[in-house]
């Protein structure tokens, strides 16, 4: 829940936070995900594609630290002292020492015993500081690996002292962030801080990309209150971590909160209340009908000027006459938006006494209570009560302070009450369902379903008892909208806009309504008409501003902020949004300074707490920025490349080509750039060579998330790039083949010729020796087609290479061909057929050899069908140069087109080049789409790797383009 609205509970329209775009930037900072707001100041990008976050994976991340050290000098091999450095030392004990060493692990090394026994049994402890310095480097580093092993071995049986001993040795052999590092948890785990720091700090002075250190050194900064040292180590070992310790995020998020509420509570000490900004404050008045200005008095305007003029002048009036005025003046500075002259009168008016006291006491308790001071303000609605108990208002207010208390059952209680004094006061209605639809947003959905039910009712019941009153109406068609289709919303908006269209109000929440709905130009054209009607709001500018960040438009969205800030630079909206806008194009430092803004104007404690915290967030990410530079670059990218910020990138990448990396889920900045529609930044990534054709973790091309996002273009641009590049290495591919070829000559899938193959009993299935799938029955009603396609009619000779299943074969013999020719290579799949009697058939000829071997035994065919095993593209190739001389004038060849099909995206593109290659032989190329579903598990038991997974198989037919 947003503290912003938890503390001003009866403003209606800024409570609608679901709805509310504005409220999502509010909510942005209520939000306690902190791994969310760090994220975002620094990298994460926010994004409807669910791919945003990526750092360091492709070269060594700040955790191989880990891993690099230490272990990495376990196989060191004993290195014997030469002559010259023994002369350096000229100490003989060392010599004679570090010989004895030597000899011992050689003598254990001849008798077969190895590595850790051998160095278990060396006794380092006993060297001072000079024989330890006298060794040569690789076997000080040794011996410190051994000492930390021992460590180790105490730290595991809880013997910090020892183990503290040992580290200390070993750090003197050989100084190492891992050794400090240890040492450092056994001072945390005898509650010594500050040696804790200490040697966390030398840890990181070797090593400042120690995740561990950080963490540690973060603990111990945390048990010795120094909290925001605490957040910066946090949070920098958040970031270099990849978010990926749950526990060294929370412990961010918990210091996070703590700091905020350590500042928050000193601040709101000094800090003198004050008023929210006047358009708040007027779309909470409004929220309410007005009450007639003349209620109790006739015109005394030079008196009220008189008061206005000589402020604190009591001379000549009696007290009650006074207080009447002040209220009046009150009343009139009200209606000038002078709020903070309003709320000064009408202390005046209370202190003096008025004849409206009721009136006078309620509305003060209203500034005081938007003053932030829940406690005062009810004080002052109960005397309003007490003094007239007819008087409705304070009853509501009472209410949505209790409920701001969650104290529901006396809010229900305080309605019920003044529902008692007036059944038609439409006022009652409307904040009664603004209240509850706050609780019912608050809560989790079970808690009060059907809340939101009852609010249409009741706003609905508001409208009757007051047709004139336009929240009333805002308020029902966001309900409706929540619940029931758009259009409900919709036509209730359209409805409301024919009594209210002079109502900016109205027109700007129907704009956010569009907008919710992605319909930008209609929700632009709504923003425009609120901001004619009411110059002084900013919530349409803010509006607009959002809207344009939403379409990549980021300088108009904050140009638009600008405006907005213009009309009320306390706004607690525009601040906001324009800290958020800023933030994602990764201007945090400029951010700040509207966050800072927004820490000012904060009312309430909780508000400033949020507030700070996101202030907090975003000085961590600074500091980060600061102190690993090289990291902040690459957190640079993931934000301009998710924001479509063309020129950081460009910048980023004439300083190092691998500036941009893949995440850990192998998902690539051309992944993002392509789910998030920047076209320019796809070409500037794939003319800096980044992979077109790389998958992320779920086997997803960047081609992908474009298509899945509408960018076609996108799709279109990397199918060009798939197709330039896969024709190139085609090229190249195919010399080497033919160098190949002619070295050994073998076939390409010579394993697969030579080895037996597997029948199913059932005859719907083939499979080779790994038991990868030759031919499976689901392919039935493909080749049925195919057969159809090249059989067009009867007493046709065709060709078929490859026999495995028979499938085609079977159904071409329905065509009734007058030759029907088979060329199979496998003499399993020969014996079958010869087992199944196809030699027997009069009109089948088979040819037994491979189809490179047996081109001459061939003729010319009106129909040619192609579908071999375990063959490359460049075998297909081949086939293709030579079919034309096969193929009659008027002949239809077709192939199992099997290309690519793991994929949709490479699929796409092997199909363009395969018609491209069909071209070069003169063959133009049509594909017939044909729905196919081999998703069924069962259908691939027991086979190894799914060999298509597409849900549209694309049937090639080719003809002569002069036929
Ligand atoms: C996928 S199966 C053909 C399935 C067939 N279309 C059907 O309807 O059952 C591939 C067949 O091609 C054969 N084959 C593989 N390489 C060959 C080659 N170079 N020449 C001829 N046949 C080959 C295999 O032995 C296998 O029987």
């Amino acid at each position: 829940m947003s503290n912003l609205s938890t503390n001003v509970s009866n403003q209606a329209i800024v409570e609608n936070k679901e709805f509310s775009v504005l409220q999502s930037v509010k909510e942005f900072f209520a939000n306690r995900d902190i791994k969310f707001y760090v994220a975002l100041t620094g990298a994460l990008a926010i994004s409807g594609a669910g791919l945003y976050y990526y750092t360091a994976s492709k070269s060594p991340r700040p955790k191989s630290s880990k891993k690099k050290k230490g272990k990495s000098q376990k196989g060191t091999t004993r290195t014997n002292v030469s002559s010259a450095e023994t002369a350096q030392t000229g100490t003989t004990s060392v010599l004679s020492t570090y010989q004895n060493l030597t000899v011992q692990s050689s003598y254990l090394a001849a008798k077969g015993i190895r590595g850790k026994a051998i160095e278990e049994e060396i006794q380092y402890e006993i060297l001072s500081q000079a024989e330890i310095e006298a060794m040569p480097p690789e076997q000080r580093a040794k011996a410190a690996q051994v000492l930390k092993d021992r460590g180790n071995d105490a730290y595991r049986q809880r013997n910090y002292d020892k183990a503290v001993k040992l580290y200390t040795q070993a750090i003197a052999f050989h100084p190492n962030p891992v050794f400090y590092s240890n040492r450092a948890a056994c001072y945390f785990n005898t509650e010594q801080f500050y040696k804790t720091i200490e040697d966390c700090k030398k840890a990181l002075s070797l090593d400042p990309s120690y995740v561990k250190a950080l963490n540690r050194r973060a603990a111990a900064y945390e048990q010795t209150n120094q909290f925001q040292e605490a957040l910066y180590d946090y949070t920098a070992s958040c970031i270099l971590d990849n978010f990926s310790n749950e526990a060294t995020v929370a412990s961010m998020d918990r210091t996070l909160k703590t700091i905020a509420e350590i500042k928050g509570r000193e601040l709101m000490q000094d800090r003198k209340k004050r008023l929210p900004s006047s358009r708040f404050i007027k779309a909470y008045l409004d929220s309410y009908r007005n009450e007639p200005l003349q209620e109790f008095f006739s015109n005394r305007d030079d008196e009220i000027a008189e008061i206005n003029g000589e402020k604190d002048s009591q001379s000549g009036l009696n007290s009650e006459e006074n207080g009447d005025l002040y209220y009046k003046s009150a009343r009139q500075k009200i209606q000038e938006l002078d709020y903070s002259e309003a709320f000064r009168a009408l202390d005046k008016a209370v202190e003096l006494e008025c004849t409206n006291m009721a009136q006078a006491i309620e509305m003060r308790g209203t500034f005081v209570y938007l003053e932030g001071d829940t406690e005062r303000a009810l004080k002052d609605f109960s005397k309003a009560i007490e003094l007239k108990p007819d008087f409705v208002r304070p009853y509501i207010k009472r209410a949505s302070i209790y409920m701001e208390k969650g104290n529901i059952q006396e809010t229900w209680q305080e309605f019920e009450e003044a529902i008692k004094i007036n059944p038609n006061d439409p006022d009652i209605y409307y904040h009664r369902q603004v209240t509850f639809c706050k609780r019912y947003l608050q809560c989790t959905l079970h808690f009060l379903t059907g809340e939101l039910q009852k609010a249409t009712e009741d706003y609905r019941k508001s409208i009757e008892l007051d047709s004139y009153f336009v929240f009333g109406y805002i308020q029902l068609a966001i309900a409706k909208y929540k619940l029931e289709p758009p259009e409900a919303g919709i036509d209730t908006f359209k409805e409301g806009l024919q009594k209210f269209d002079k109502s900016a109000d109205m027109h700007n929440y129907y704009g956010e309504l569009l907008l919710d709905l992605q319909r930008f130009d209609e929700a632009m054209e709504q923003f425009d008409k609120a901001i004619e009607l009411q110059k002084s709001n900013p919530l349409p500018y803010v509006n607009k501003a959002l809207a344009a960040f939403q379409r990549q438009d980021a300088a108009q969205a904050e140009e638009l902020c600008r405006k907005a800030l213009e009309v009320d630079p306390d706004s607690d909206v525009a601040n906001p949004a324009m800290s958020q806008i800023l933030i994602q194009q990764g201007k945090t430092e400029a951010a700040l300074k509207y966050i800072e803004k927004c820490v000012e104007v904060a009312r309430t404690e909780p508000e400033l707490v949020a507030h700070l915290q996101f202030a907090e967030a975003a000085r961590s990410h600074l500091n980060f920025a600061r102190n690993y530079p090289q990291f902040a670059d690459r957190l640079t990218s993931i934000r301009a490349i998710s924001s479509g910020d063309i020129q950081s990138i460009k910048k980023l990448l004439e300083q190092d080509e691998n500036v941009l990396y893949s995440d850990e889920n192998g998902i690539s900045p051309l992944h993002v750039a392509c789910a998030k529609g920047h076209s320019e930044i796809v070409s500037l990534l794939l003319e800096h060579g980044h992979p077109w054709n790389a998958i992320d973790d779920n086997g997803k091309t960047a081609a992908e998330y474009a298509k899945e996002n509408g960018y076609n273009e996108i799709y279109q641009r990397l199918l060009e790039e798939g197709c330039r590049v896969e024709l190139i290495l085609g090229l190249l591919g195919r010399k080497n083949q033919e160098e190949e070829k002619k070295n050994d000559g073998k076939p390409s899938n010579e394993n697969f010729l030579t080895r037996p193959l597997k029948y199913s009993e059932d005859g719907t299935r083939l499979l080779d020796y790994e038991n990868n799938g030759v031919m499976m029955g689901w392919e039935k009603p493909l080749m049925e087609k195919h057969a159809q396609i090249i059989c067009p009619r009867e007493n046709l000779d065709i060709l078929n290479i490859g026999f495995g299943l028979g499938l085609i074969d079977t159904e071409i013999q329905k065509y009734k061909p007058r030759t029907h020719t088979i060329i199979e290579a496998h003499p399993d799949v020969y014996k079958h057929m010869i087992a199944e009697g196809w030699h027997l058939k009069p009109d089948v000829k088979i040819i037994f050899g491979r189809w490179q071997d047996v081109l001459d035994q061939l003729e010319t065919y009106d129909g040619i069908f192609f579908d071999t095993f375990g063959e490359f593209y460049q075998d297909l190739r081949e086939f293709h140069e030579e079919m034309p001389n096969f193929l009659k004038n008027e002949g239809i060849y077709s192939f199992f087109n099997g290309l690519g099909a793991t994929n949709p995206f490479f699929h796409d593109v092997y199909c363009q080049i395969v018609e491209m290659h069909l071209a070069d032989v003169g063959l133009k190329t049509k594909f017939i789409e044909v729905k196919i579903d081999p998703s069924d598990d069962e259908i691939w038991n027991g086979v190894k790797g799914r060999y298509w997974t597409l849900d549209t198989y694309r049937l090639p037919i080719c003809e002569f383009m002069t036929s």
